[in-house]
């Protein structure tokens, strides 16, 4: 098991920054994930730890030692990548203990039976170890493509998407798999590329956001969902997606409040830096919410804001509703049995902690102000 280290690492394809000073380090046996969107350079991360992408600048250090002029195959990382080429003359077996075969490791027959046999029963495809792959489906293939890194010892793993091809249901048992392996058996320093949050929130020990070759945030799963750095962070963790509203911030009897553009969101912000006069955006997100279908007393410490009910969606056991206030949407969840009659245009409260809503400063970055 080895630390990695990637500091101030640039690359550029052609006029493409790719990676724009990208840095942070993985401790040994830390299970690390890099989530973003589409193009925000998490492959280009990974490629540039293996060696199979030279970065312009940085540098990337394994277990202490600068890699930068070490070839790829002797960086002695495991590597499975979203395209997962098998060979396609060997059955499941023999793919999966062709790492072992190779003159760097040379295991013994039974200790490559016993590493191939535990590692596919870990995965759950020992029953497909004598076919031939052709025979397979792709989610197959990617748990094979997965085993045949996982098999063997490395001084850490990239796993780069290895579990977008499959149907939400293996994605999600493989997934706690993953994790029990990945706390237990594996315990090897893993870099994890996602664009999942709901992946990187459950497998990360610390998991850091990327977004247009920028890190944006580095930090365990509680840190970025209970502090996200700025509104696209907050914006990407969590489903129904977070809330926000545009408005200012003004004096009150006991500190700042935020008055939304309308007026019609009133909320007090303890522990914001900020001045009164400054634009500022709050995002509240959806289960910091209550809804109120009927008049009530508000809530002590809570806030009550006045709306009328936009959408209702089905989810299940849940119901998530969209309340317009004023001219902002916000989207609260909650039991499908609570709201049997609630209907489009009908009046609901909602109430909300102050202590809950995320402040961040308007402008390119919208950076968190509040503590
Ligand atoms: N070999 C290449 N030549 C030119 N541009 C490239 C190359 N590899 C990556 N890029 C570009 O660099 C940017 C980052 O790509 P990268 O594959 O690292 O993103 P990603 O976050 O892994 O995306 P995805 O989730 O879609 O796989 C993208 O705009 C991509 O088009």
């Amino acid at each position: 098991m080895a630390a990695i280290e990637v500091q101030g690492v640039r690359k550029k394809f052609g006029k493409l920054v790719a990676l724009d000073d990208v840095s942070f380090s993985v401790a040994d046996g830390e299970f690390f994930c890099l989530l973003g969107p589409s193009g925000a350079g998490k492959t280009t991360t990974c490629k540039s730890v293996a060696g199979l992408v030279r970065p312009d600048e940085g540098t990337v250090r394994l277990a202490g030692h600068d890699v930068g002029d070490v070839e790829p195959n002797h960086r002695d990382l495991a590597m499975c990548f979203e395209s997962y080429a098998l060979y396609p003359q060997l059955n499941v077996f023999d793919n999966m203990a062709s790492p072992l075969r190779s003159p760097r490791f040379r295991l013994s027959d039974d200790e490559t039976r016993e590493r191939v046999g535990r590692t596919a029963e870990m995965l759950g495809v020992a029953q497909l170890l004598h076919r031939g792959v052709d025979q397979l489906s792709n989610g197959q293939r990617q748990r094979i493509a997965l085993g045949r890194v996982l098999v063997r010892p490395a001084e850490a793993y990239l796993l780069d998407e290895p579990l977008a091809h499959l149907d939400a249901k293996l994605r999600t048992a493989m997934r706690a798999e993953l994790k029990s392996i990945s706390h237990g058996d594996l315990n090897t320093t893993t870099i994890y590329v996602t664009h999942d949050y709901v992946e990187a929130l459950s497998l990360a020990d610390r998991i850091g956001v990327l977004r247009e070759g920028r890190i944006l945030q580095v930090g365990t799963p509680e840190e970025i969902w209970d502090r996200p750095c700025n509104a696209f962070v907050a914006e990407a963790f969590g489903k129904p997606r977070i809330s926000f509203v545009d408005g200012g911030l003004v004096d009150g009897e006991h500190g700042l409040r935020f008055v939304s553009s309308d007026g019609a969101v009133e909320v007090p912000v303890p522990g914001v830096e900020a001045t009164a006069g400054e634009a500022v955006r709050i995002g509240v997100r959806p289960h910091d919410l209550e809804l109120h279908p009927g008049a009530e007393d508000v809530p002590a410490g809570r806030v009550w804001v006045n709306g009328v009910v936009y959408v209702l969606e089905h989810l299940g056991r849940q119901t998530e509703v969209t309340v317009q206030v004023g001219t902002a949407l916000l989207s609260v969840v909650v039991p499908r049995e609570d709201v049997p009659d609630l209907a489009r245009d009908d009046r609901v409260g909602l109430s909300l902690d102050p202590c809950a809503v995320h402040v961040f400063a308007r402008g390119e970055d919208e950076r968190r102000i509040s503590s």
